[in-house]
């Protein structure tokens, strides 16, 4: 079973009598464990694609099937201020109705290596360390998919390397099937596949 199944994905949106079709007639699939990177330049529709597949939005026409409950993680990170590093990595268990699980928090804050910062709040740390936290989040419930809308968007290219890093790490160790999108072409390079959109279109 393949862990993201696109056919005919199609998005339009409609502003009065304008239509935008950021999305049209996507084909694409995603085997589990694969590292792929949307590619393409802005307003290709690499977010659209992302928002889809994470279901924070819904396609006008076209068929999407995932194998599973996904992560997602943002360009800019999406923590909640008032929180601690451990608060915000804790959150998804809330809503999942899982108990705080304080050896999962703290494993995932040592893999991303900021086990010695869990009683921070977000401001006191760096735009690269922020991601980290939204990464360790985004994994807390052990999402099959991990989906990431330009992750090193907001990082210089020191951090970014980092992020990639680690991803690739989680995807080789776990076997997490990860999607990101990106307009640096060095972090593509180190996909196992890149998917190039243009007008909304797959290349
Ligand atoms: N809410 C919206 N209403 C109308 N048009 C939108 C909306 N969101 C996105 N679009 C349009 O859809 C197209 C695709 O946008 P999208 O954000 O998916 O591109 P992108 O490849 O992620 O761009 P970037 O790299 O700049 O983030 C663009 O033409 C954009 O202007």
């Amino acid at each position: 079973m393949s862990a993201i199944l696109a056919r005919g994905l199609t998005r339009i949106y409609r502003r009065s009598a304008e239509e935008i079709a950021a999305l049209f007639g996507v084909d694409l699939i995603v085997e589990p464990g694969e590292f792929v990177a949307i590619t393409g330049a802005s307003g290709a529709g690499k977010t659209t694609l992302l928002n889809l597949m994470g279901c924070l939005d819904q396609p006008t026409s076209g068929l999407l099937k995932l194998l599973d409950r996904d992560g997602f993680v943002f360009q800019d990170y999406c923590l909640l201020p008032t929180l601690t590093v451990e608060e915000n990595v804790a959150l998804p268990l809330l809503f999942s109705r899982a108990l705080h699980q304080r050896d999962r928090v703290r494993d995932l804050l040592t893999r991303v290596d900021l086990q010695h910062r869990s009683d921070h709040l977000p401001r006191e740390l760096s735009g690269g360390e922020q991601q980290r936290v939204a990464i360790a989040r985004a994994l807390v419930n052990n999402p099959e998919i991990l989906l990431a809308d330009e992750p090193t968007g907001n990082l210089d290219s020191k951090r970014g390397n980092e992020i990639v890093a680690l991803l690739r790490d989680m995807n080789q160790t776990e076997g997490l099937t990860v999607v990101l999108s990106t307009h640096n072409r060095d972090l593509a390079d180190r996909a196992d596949r890149q998917v190039k959109l243009i007008d909304g279109r797959v290349v």
